[in-house]
């Protein structure tokens, strides 16, 4: 798939050379990112993809997942702590969202801390209904993670 253009911003898909900018901007974002290394052999997996939104040539989001026949489980989302609340995190899950209608995906799957509200927010407000909690899932704080789930049929183009 080619770049789109929309605002300034350039909505790409990232490959294994895009390893070391991912790694970078993730580790800007999570307690606990994955390496570089881990994004490499990930890459690695047909069904790993990584979609990114660029501003004046930087990577601000990105949103990385595993793509099945006729699902899409969201590994993770997060745009650059300086770039928040600018709406490139919703415009990306849109986006994503959209071309996964047309690709005939019928359902995304995502897990969330609890105490992640800015992201349980941001699920919320697109079709994402929780659907599942996963007890003490996480290692590091033994934090509960909500299960989320989107039927892509709900999710209406207006959005995209
Ligand atoms: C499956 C997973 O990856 S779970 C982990 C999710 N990622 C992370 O926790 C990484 C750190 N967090 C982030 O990178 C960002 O905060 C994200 C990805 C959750 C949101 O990205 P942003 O680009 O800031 O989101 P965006 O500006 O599009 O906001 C969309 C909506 O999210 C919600 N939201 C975003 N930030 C906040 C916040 N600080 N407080 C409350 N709600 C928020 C709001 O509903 C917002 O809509 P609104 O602005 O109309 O009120």
């Amino acid at each position: 798939m080619g770049p789109l253009e929309a605002d300034g911003y350039v909505f790409f898909q990232l490959t294994k050379k895009d390893s070391a900018e991912v790694a970078a901007l993730e580790k800007k974002c999570f307690s606990t990112p994955w390496t570089e290394k881990e994004f490499n052999l990930s890459f690695e997996q047909k069904i790993f993809k990584v979609f990114g939104l660029k501003k004046d040539e930087r990577l601000v989001a990105y949103i990385a997942m595993y793509h099945t026949a006729d699902e899409l489980e969201i590994l993770n989302i997060a745009t650059d702590p300086e770039q928040r609340r600018k709406g490139a995190g919703k415009r990306l899950l849109a986006l994503m969202l959209c071309i996964g209608q047309k690709l005939g995906i019928q359902q995304a799957f995502l897990e969330v801390r609890r105490t992640n509200i800015p992201a349980i927010n941001l699920y919320e407000q697109m079709c994402f209904s929780q659907i599942g909690v996963r007890k003490q899932y996480y290692k590091d704080t033994g934090e509960d993670a909500l299960v989320y789930q989107c039927n892509l049929a709900d999710f209406t183009r207006s959005q995209c």
